[in-house]
């Protein structure tokens, strides 16, 4: 008899994945029209009522996330405002409350009340208050003793500890300066030697490891790419390279994996995304070629246009010349009115498959009852679900040149009945939040 090729385990759980997730693909696929609404949609009703109860109360086995509440309050939060919703007055004033019992006297924020002051939950913090928005929100960090943090954080050789005497790794990194950045304290003592450490960190596959010597991983590879461009040295990164790694992490099932040979899941839908949308504006910026394009923008023209429908979802290759001026939303039953002179060559190629992502997003990572999850056989929780829409809203976003310019309905899995708010891809904020901020700080430091 012949003998069956025997198969690793690390082959064996790709193949299960693989088996979940194109049985789902292929039940979407053989559906009817009312059915595939239903399965694309986001249910933005379940994803309210499922983020609002785990804001108001939380049950036992969160325990073990005792040391992460910030973390909480930022998934949440940050959740709400990319569905483009917020919470009531009392909602939002238990949070503020609850984040400043969070501060340390002496700066930075711990993981819960009394906690030892972290980066990360520090981050997570502020992040969720900036989210907040409003005086009230933004006034309550303490600028001068956060500064002082940051400073007690920074480590002699370029990097920053996590924590007093903690380990030190490109999040610490990429979390204190993304807290200066948008609270408006950094300085040539926060950014010194920080790009000979990140620098050290980038392995010879492309992307960026934990710290020097580490396998490069998504998570870190967003942090050392992000801190790069917020203190002006990304070009002393191998950009290309970075660029290779990163695209090549999307895999057959459209979602992204984290590291080489590693399963699909959700939650990098944002960590590995946005770094490829941050590489392809900067590109477009500094008009470099990358890979033989020469030019990576529409040349739409200002011609009346067909409609799209969500038929367009498989028609990647589709010239952009005939983007919709009109674009109906024939799932949703709305119809949004673009005004393509607007954005006449504002429009981009992703480097990415964005609408592939987004299926996985929709159709694997989302539960309809509410909620978001690694993949398939998976349970959800507030971490996937904050970022499986904060790369769902990278995705919708990613043939959009900048922020500001919104995507047609064609770019949309789904149509513009699943548009999310546009995120600061630096920080991981909604914009219009990020902007408030941004003056609020700006008018505190004068
Ligand atoms: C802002 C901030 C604090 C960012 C954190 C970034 C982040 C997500 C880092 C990932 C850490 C890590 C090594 C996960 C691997 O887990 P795994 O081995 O379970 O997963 P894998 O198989 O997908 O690699
Ligand atoms: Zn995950």
């Amino acid at each position: 008899m012949e003998e069956l090729p025997s198969i690793t385990v690390s082959q064996r759980e790709q193949f299960l994945v693989e088996n979940d997730v194109f049985g789902l693909y292929s039940y979407f696929d053989a559906s009817d029209i009312a059915t595939k609404e239903f399965l694309v949609g986001i249910q933005r009703d379940n994803q309210m009522d499922y983020l609002m109860n785990g804001l108001r109360q939380l049950g036992p086995s969160f325990a073990s996330l005792d040391a992460n509440r910030p973390w909480i309050c930022y998934w949440i939060l940050h959740s709400i405002a990319l569905l483009g919703e917020s919470v009531d007055n009392d909602l939002e004033k238990n949070a503020i409350d609850f984040l400043g019992r969070c501060q340390g006297s002496d700066g930075g924020f711990g993981g819960g009340p009394g906690q030892l002051p972290h980066l990360a939950t520090s981050y997570a913090a502020v992040n969720a208050l900036v989210t907040l928005g409003g005086d009230r929100a933004l006034s309550s960090i303490n600028r001068v003793n956060m500064s002082s943090f940051l400073r007690r954080m920074k480590d002699s050789n370029g990097g920053f500890r996590m924590h007093d005497m903690g380990e030190m790794d490109v999040r610490a990194c990429y979390t204190a300066i993304s807290i200066a950045s948008i609270l408006n304290i950094m300085d040539d003592e926060l950014t010194r030697g920080l790009g000979d450490y990140i620098l050290s960190c980038q392995t010879y596959e492309g992307g960026i490891g934990g710290e020097p010597g580490s396998e490069a991983h998504g998570g870190y590879t967003y942090c050392g790419l992000a801190t790069m461009i917020l203190i002006n040295e990304v070009d002393r990164l191998n950009l290309d390279s970075l660029m290779n790694w990163v695209v090549h992490r999307q895999g057959i099932e459209m979602g992204f994996q984290g590291r080489t040979n590693k399963l699909v899941d959700g939650c990098y839908s944002f960590w590995q995304a946005a770094p490829c949308v941050l590489l392809q504006r900067y590109f477009l910026t500094h008009d470099l070629e990358l890979h033989g394009s020469s030019s990576h923008v529409s040349q739409g023209t200002d011609e009346a246009h067909t409609e799209h429908d969500h038929d367009d979802e498989d028609d990647h290759e589709e010239s952009d010349e005939d983007d919709s001026d009109d674009d109906s939303d024939e799932v949703s039953g709305n119809v949004h009115v673009h005004h393509t002179s607007t954005y006449i060559n504002r429009r981009v190629q992703p480097f990415s498959d964005s609408l592939g992502l987004q299926r996985y997003v929709l159709l694997c990572s989302k539960i309809h009852e509410g909620g978001f999850r690694d993949k398939p056989s998976k349970p959800r929780d507030f971490y996937h679900t904050c970022y499986c829409l904060s790369g769902l809203s990278v995705a919708q976003h990613a043939c959009s040149k900048d922020e500001d310019t919104p995507p047609l309905t064609r770019d949309i899995f789904g149509g513009y009945a699943n548009h999310l708010e546009p995120v600061h891809l630096l920080h991981n904020v909604v914009m219009d939040q990020y902007n408030e901020a941004i003056e609020f700080y700006h008018r505190a430091a004068a």
